[in-house]
């Protein structure tokens, strides 16, 4: 990629923690900040240097206080701003899901979190990458 186009992307990872009752994880984003109060599936940008599966175990350990396998997240499909204001970065959101994981997702940053059936997820109240990356979710669950 070229130099110019990497600065004008924003890499993000997301991941569906999916508990034994097939259900997801989501949490909220805190008040205050874009999208605050909105639900989101936990995640966060990508750093220099690290893999996305890098990036996604270390968001989930600062997040939920879990930990991940990078050879435990499976693919699921990525979401991304059809068009772009000018000069705006384009946010690129790859969503992993994950069926194992090690402890017990607890909230570390004070945020809400709750388990939703993966039908359910439309229905929230959500940033606007997170309804079609749910929409990919659905397709690959089945
Ligand atoms: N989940 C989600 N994030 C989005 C969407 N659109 C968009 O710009 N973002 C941005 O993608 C970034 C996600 O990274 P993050 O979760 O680490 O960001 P943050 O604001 O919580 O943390 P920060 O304090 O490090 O900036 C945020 O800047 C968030 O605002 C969207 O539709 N869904």
């Amino acid at each position: 990629m070229a130099d110019g186009a990497a600065q004008m992307m924003l890499p993000v990872v997301a991941v569906a923690l999916l508990d034994e009752q097939g259900r997801v994880l989501m949490q909220q984003r805190p008040l205050g900040k874009q999208h605050g109060g909105l639900w989101e599936f936990p995640g966060g940008k990508v750093e220099a240097g690290e893999s996305p599966q890098q990036a996604a175990a270390r968001e989930l350990a600062e997040e939920l206080g879990v930990g991940l396998a990078p050879c435990a997240l499976d693919a699921v499909g990525f979401a991304a701003e059809p068009v772009l204001a000018k000069g705006r970065r384009s946010v690129v959101i790859l969503l992993f899901a994950a069926r194992h994981w090690q402890g017990t997702p607890q909230p570390q940053e004070g945020q809400n979190m709750a388990w939703y059936g993966v039908e359910d997820l439309a229905a929230l109240a959500m940033p606007p990458l997170d309804y079609p990356l749910a929409r990919a979710l659905v397709a690959w669950r089945r």
